[in-house]
């Protein structure tokens, strides 16, 4: 169980520089995900840590040993890739046996450790086949069999269910939380899926072309977004983001006008009247939306998603700005009818021309009753 460390990390190939100084940390026992879209350097970072690639410039400290200079073997890392990489030659024992007897791990530790991991992952039954003989979720508990069995420092997980069906996907997902709880080891799982992020993690860390975005508890990230990258990222629906100008600054917050001055909308955000005038980016979520006939945001129904438990309904303002909500329940709305939305100033988020959030007046737990939550419905 260890502690990891970056400290100004960079990876350059030839000219190129991907990993552009990232320094964080990841927390003993954490299961610490790594998120962004394809090409952003999770992998590369992923493969840094477990000695897989070299850094160009940094140091990676595990456990805190400095541990940049040292072979993967020497990191006391177990590694699971989205293609198994299993011996197609070798059983499923040989498979899980064949890095210990490598180690010189003793025999009958060899058989401790196998039997162990075999009865966490169910796979006693599995041990005399090959790997041919395997179905994807087989092959991939295998692959999890073999890193569990080295009873690594920490576990790396690169996109390991990508080559799965959804439904084995979710599934697994849950087996993987399940195993971490059980180890309390620590993990780092690389995905683009910001759902697997958002369910799996403890803490989220959000990439974008070699640079960290935000890191944080996935219920941070979703509610207190830090720019508009993360804020468009995770979530799905997508968050909206309208053109906005700021009309006053309030006690209560920002007053915006949307909609090219049609509509005004209140953001729970500091701000002061030198920001009047100066043109922003509101962004509020699907499901922050309520459906409401005299709401600011007046826009015309173009398409609508009756799927039972929600709605998702599709509008545009006539500014010609796009605005999806996901509303609870049955909305039967016509398309072509006229709709109004409003949404409560704490759920309303402010984007500066560079991106940035500005600052919420509140805490999200504030925001979104997290505080009270369970305590007044027991
Ligand atoms: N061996 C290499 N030589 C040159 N460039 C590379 C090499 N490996 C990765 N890159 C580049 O480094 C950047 C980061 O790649 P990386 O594989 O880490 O991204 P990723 O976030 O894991 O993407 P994906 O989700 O598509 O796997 C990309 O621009 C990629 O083209």
């Amino acid at each position: 169980m260890a502690r990891l460390e970056l400290k100004a990390v960079r990876k350059s190939y030839q000219a190129v520089e991907v990993i552009h100084g990232i320094d964080l940390s990841v927390e003993d026992q954490s299961f610490t995900v790594f998120v962004g879209p394809s090409g952003c350097g999770k992998s590369t970072l992923l493969r840094m840590i477990a000695g897989l690639e070299e850094v160009t410039s940094g140091e990676v400290h595990i456990g805190g040993r400095r541990c940049d200079h040292l072979l993967p073997s020497a990191r006391g890392m177990a590694m699971v890739f989205q293609s198994y990489a299993l011996y197609p030659h070798m059983s499923v024992y040989e498979n899980l046996r064949f890095g210990l007897v490598n180690q010189k791990t003793p025999k009958a530790e060899i058989e401790r450790r196998i039997n162990e991991a075999a009865e966490i992952l169910q796979i006693g039954h599995l041990l005399q086949r090959k790997p041919s003989q395997l179905s994807g979720g087989q092959s991939q508990r295998v692959a999890i069999g073999r890193a569990i069995v080295k009873e690594p420092e920490a576990f790396l997980f690169d996109e390991p269910l990508s080559n799965l069906d959804a439904e084995l996907r979710v599934k697994m997902r849950s087996e993987i939380v399940a195993l971490h709880r059980r180890l309390k080891s620590t993990m780092i799982y690389v995905t683009h899926d910001q759902v697997e992020a958002m369910t799996m993690a403890d803490r989220i860390v959000v990439l974008r072309d070699g640079v960290v975005e935000q890191a944080g508890a996935p219920i941070e990230l979703y509610a207190r977004p830090k720019n508009r990258f993360v804020a468009g990222f995770l979530g799905a629906p997508q968050m909206n983001f309208l053109a906005a100008r700021i009309e006053a600054a309030t006690p209560d917050g920002l007053r915006l006008t949307v909609d090219e001055g049609r509509g005004t909308i209140l953001a729970a955000v500091a701000g002061n009247a030198g920001l009047v005038g100066k043109p922003v980016t509101i962004g509020i979520r699907p499901e922050h939306l309520v459906h409401t006939d005299d709401g600011p945001l007046r826009c015309r129904l173009s398409a609508r998603e009756l799927l039972g438990a929600e709605t998702i309904l599709f509008s545009q303002l006539q500014s010609g700005e796009r605005i999806t909500a996901s509303l609870r329940g049955i909305h039967d709305i016509a398309e072509g009818a006229i709709v109004g939305y409003a949404a409560p100033p704490g759920y309303v988020h402010v984007f500066g021309e560079d991106g940035l959030a500005l600052p919420p007046l509140r805490s999200w737990r504030e925001d979104y009753g997290a505080a009270k939550g369970r305590a007044s419905a027991a």
